[in-house]
């Protein structure tokens, strides 16, 4: 049987190597690790290297934005790093994802896999209305960008928990979906909108978790672990 703690990806989101490298000897349970903009911006490729040394899975979030020719060769670059999981806004558009899914293809390990982010969990409907004027529901939007990442080639997409059901029963069952956003009901928000607990999140369909200040925040990290990998193992 899949093992329910494979299924949670923590965020290393600190400023530094010797940050990173404490949290990740303070939870040696976490298997799946995800570097984002503000550690790799601050230390490149050092920590992807300590992650591989101690045999974890890497989630290099950086969310490619840009021009195709531009997202197209910053995920040439990426693949040095052999890293499991990278991120590219499906709103790049449909040129840029399918050249990084080309890249990927010419590397020919078949990793990373690309994962398109559909509508960040930290947008509302109410923002995406009126301060981004996108005209369509955002549950809506969210399946559109979806579908054209699958279209375009990627191998998921990164949602809300509060869309994924949706997007599992459209995308079908091999299109990866990572859930952000996700809170158990003892901890805050923050700046997450669009938030469901761990085991509502794994029961609506997502593949992965990605839960971050709820485990690196809490007094005793490791007993928040334990407690989300306790609830989620009970449904
Ligand atoms: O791509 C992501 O991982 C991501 C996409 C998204 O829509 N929302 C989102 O919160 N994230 C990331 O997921 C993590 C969530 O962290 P917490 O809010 O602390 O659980 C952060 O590292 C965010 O960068």
């Amino acid at each position: 049987m899949e093992n329910p703690a494979d299924k949670i990806i923590v965020p290393l989101d600190v400023p530094d190597v010797e940050s990173a490298i404490a949290l990740i000897h303070k939870l040696p349970e976490v298997s799946f690790w995800k570097v984002g903009l503000e550690l790799f911006v601050a230390t490149g490729g050092e920590v992807l290297n300590f992650l591989k040394g101690e045999g974890k899975k890497i989630f290099l979030d950086l969310k490619f934005h840009d021009i195709p020719n531009t997202v197209k060769n910053a995920t040439k670059s990426v693949l040095k790093y052999d890293v499991d999981l990278l991120t590219i806004h499906a709103t790049a558009g449909r040129d840029a994802l399918q050249g990084a899914k080309q890249v990927v293809l010419e590397g020919g390990q078949g990793r990373p896999k690309l994962l398109a982010i559909t509508v960040l969990t930290s947008i509302n409907p109410r923002q995406l209305a009126f301060d981004l004027k996108v005209p369509i529901e955002l549950p809506e939007y969210a399946l559109n960008n979806a579908l054209l990442a699958k279209e375009s080639g990627m191998d998921g997409a990164v949602c809300s928990p509060q869309e994924v059901a949706k997007l599992k029963e459209v995308c079908g069952d091999d299109f990866i979906l990572v859930c952000p956003g996700v809170r158990p009901e003892w901890a805050t928000k923050g700046d997450q909108q669009r938030v469901m607990t761990p085991a509502k999140a794994i029961a609506s369909g997502a593949d992965y978790l990605v839960i971050g200040r709820p485990i690196t925040q809490a007094e005793k990290p490791s007993l928040a672990w334990a407690k989300i990998i306790q609830e989620i193992s009970v449904n």
